[in-house]
């Protein structure tokens, strides 16, 4: 990746630490990278864990860098597009966005307008490329930039490709909020299997595996996640009879309602940034 362009993160928190750390896992060059983050100790741990340039505001990290990518949370971005709009419209760079429910629009709008933005989702297995990302392109990203994003994106994990931004909720809803029902779902196993009287630790360590190797099953066998449980699913055995309290308890429409909360809390993200 040596010939990469130049990459700017404005927001070095939780989720660009993880882009961060996909990317140089994958060999791009700490050097090609600069962050702007506010907060003194996570700009240091991101200069001495990673070797990249740190900043404390994001015009002196944009400066000059070819992709911006927007890594502040949607309640601050306004402020910090609207700090970098001078830039902006002087250099023209390759913007990509990582916000939650931020329409490209406004994004365009807050930086002067007549950017290329290129508005994303990933998810924290980005650090250690087992991410998934989905990527929506305003119509001014042409079909190399269009590449570029794809190449940052992809030393996270997955792409896809989004035709209508107003999916791009949906997309958040499912795998950018995703990881956490599943941490969600490794502690309720955790605890109802201590529940049960196993010892802490081997709660734990059961839970956990069982959700690894029953990823890994999921990702490699080709094999869709129903035919996956039902091989697991003795007639009348132990899991029809866990299946079926599932089942009795609402769970489809408990994971939809979930789903559906956080399509709306995105929209209503956008509404407030
Ligand atoms: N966490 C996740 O799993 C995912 C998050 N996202 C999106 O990523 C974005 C960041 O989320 P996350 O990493 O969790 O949030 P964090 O709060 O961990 O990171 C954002 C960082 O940006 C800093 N910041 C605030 N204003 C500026 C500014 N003007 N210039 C530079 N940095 C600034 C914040 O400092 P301070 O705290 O002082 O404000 C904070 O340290 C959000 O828009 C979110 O929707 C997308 C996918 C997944
Ligand atoms: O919770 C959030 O708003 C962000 C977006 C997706 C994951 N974390």
């Amino acid at each position: 990746m040596d010939s990469f362009p130049t990459l700017a993160f404005i927001g070095g928190g939780n989720m660009a630490r993880s882009l961060i750390g996909g990317l140089v896992r994958t060999g791009l060059p700490a050097t090609k990278i600069r962050v702007a983050e506010p907060v003194p100790a996570l700009r240091y741990a991101l200069a001495a864990d990673f070797g990249v340039a740190v900043y404390a505001d994001g015009p002196a990290a944009a400066d000059g860098a070819d992709v911006w990518v927007l890594a502040v949370k949607p309640q601050v971005m306004a402020q910090a597009c609207t700090a970098l709009a001078d830039l902006a419209q002087t250099q023209r760079p390759l913007v990509v966005s990582i916000a939650a429910g931020m329409p490209s629009a406004r994004i365009d709008g807050w930086l002067g307008g007549a950017q290329a933005v290129v508005r994303t989702m990933p998810n924290t297995p980005a650090l250690l490329g087992a991410g998934a990302t989905g990527l929506y392109a305003n119509p001014a990203v042409d079909a190399e930039r269009r590449a570029i994003a794809e190449t940052l994106m992809k030393a996270a994990g997955l792409t896809v490709w989004i035709a209508d931004e107003a999916l791009m909720d949906a997309v958040t809803a499912v795998s950018g909020s995703g990881p956490a029902y599943v941490f969600l779902l490794a502690e309720a196993l955790q605890a109802a299997g201590e529940a049960e009287g196993l010892p802490a630790e081997a709660a734990k360590a059961l839970a956990v595996q069982t959700l690894v190797g029953a990823a890994r099953m999921l990702g490699e066998s080709g094999e869709d996640a129903a035919t996956l449980r039902q091989r697991v699913t003795s007639p009348n055995g132990t899991t029809q009879a866990a299946l079926e309290a599932f089942a009795a308890g609402g769970f489809h429409e408990l994971v939809a309602t979930a789903v559906a909360a956080a399509v709306r809390r995105g929209r209503e993200l956008a509404a407030a940034g």
